[in-house]
């Protein structure tokens, strides 16, 4: 390890998009399936990482959702989150703001409560990482589905900081979920999107204009409207970057064309994040290792993006200037 990719490591994050199930790794999917007798149609640990080749979005989610099905009972979903905290741990995330997707589990039979105590005790279950939780609405199923699942979280809605929009972008706008992100908001919760992934400019629009996002999560595509780049960068809006899912899945050709830095210096309030690691080669302080060398990015923008990744959670203002210090101290320090 070089003396950047030590200090990348190190630097205290926080982590704001990641999709539990697509923490999911390949050696606990078969120990899942043959503790669950579930079916999966890999041989191996290796034949299940040789299939992870995609050339768009909708590629990646096909083999997401099918490796979500080993996941039955409370015990795997704690040993999923558990899982992913310690291994978010050993990269410096101090904070976690996890999705999880609620409806590719009750459309499959699994009680929602099953999931959320689940990964709620898997949270728990690791020291030293806070964490929320983020129930992401899947965008290709309609807003009646959106609703149901809406109505079975509303018992715990003191143990979920917000709600997201997640799953196949193109051709299912946000305007789409117009009304249960207003009953999310009327009930006091944050609203995400993930928004500009695939999808074109307008969609941002929309989860500005309509969704009310108190976040975005990807947002490249906003680069091609200067106006929105504009108004994103006025109002503080944090972009939930990330580098190498955006890499897997055909976003840029190359991470030596990734935009992170330009973000930056477009005044956005980026931050870099794994989005699914299991599934795209890296946890995300390898995003972070990887976009840096690639990019040519040095500390001051390191320490940018791990500051964003503060101010642009749901923790306290007094949560956040404490994490801001930590920073500033390890930043003197290395
Ligand atoms: N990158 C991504 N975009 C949309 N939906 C997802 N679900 C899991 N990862 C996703
Ligand atoms: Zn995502």
């Amino acid at each position: 390890m070089d003396d950047l990719d030590r200090f990348i490591t190190g630097i205290p994050k926080a982590e704001l998009h990641l999709h539990i199930e697509g923490s999911l790794e390949p050696e606990l999917m078969f120990e899942l399936a043959r503790r669950n007798k579930v079916a999966i149609p890999f041989a191996s640990v290796e034949d299940v990482r040789a299939a992870y080749q995609f050339s768009n979005l909708q590629d990646f989610l096909d083999i997401y959702y099918a490796g979500a099905q080993v996941l039955q009972t409370k015990q795997d979903f704690h040993d999923l989150a558990a899982a992913y905290f310690a291994r978010a741990r050993a990269d410096g995330v101090r904070h976690a703001e996890i999705f999880f997707d609620p409806q590719t589990h009750t459309d499959r039979g699994i009680p929602f409560d099953v999931v959320i105590e689940g990964l709620l005790s898997g949270m728990a279950a690791v020291e030293g990482v806070s964490s929320k939780l983020i129930l992401s609405f899947l965008r290709h199923l309609n807003e009646e589905a959106a609703f149901a699942t809406w109505r079975q979280a509303e018992k715990w809605l003191d143990r979920i900081a917000g709600v997201g929009l997640d799953s196949s972008e193109l051709g299912h706008p946000p305007s789409k979920f117009a009304r249960v992100f207003a009953a999310a908001g009327e009930a006091g919760l944050k609203r995400v999107a993930h928004a500009g992934e695939e999808g074109p400019p307008a969609y941002v629009h929309e989860a500005l204009d309509i969704l009310h996002i108190d976040r975005i999560d990807h947002g490249n595509r906003a680069l091609e409207d200067p106006a929105l780049v504009e108004r994103l960068a006025q109002s503080g809006m944090t972009l939930t970057v990330c580098p190498l899912s955006n890499l897997k899945l055909c976003v840029v050709g190359d991470l030596a064309d990734h935009p992170i830095d330009r973000m930056l210096d477009l005044g956005l309030n980026a931050t870099v994040n794994s989005d699914d690691p299991a599934y795209f080669g890296g946890y995300v302080a390898e995003n972070y290792r990887a976009v840096a060398h690639a990019r040519n990015l040095g500390k001051a923008q390191i320490v940018q993006l791990a500051r964003n990744s503060f101010t642009g959670s749901f923790l306290s203002e007094a949560e956040i200037a404490t994490h801001l210090a930590t920073i500033e101290e390890f930043a003197r320090q290395n």
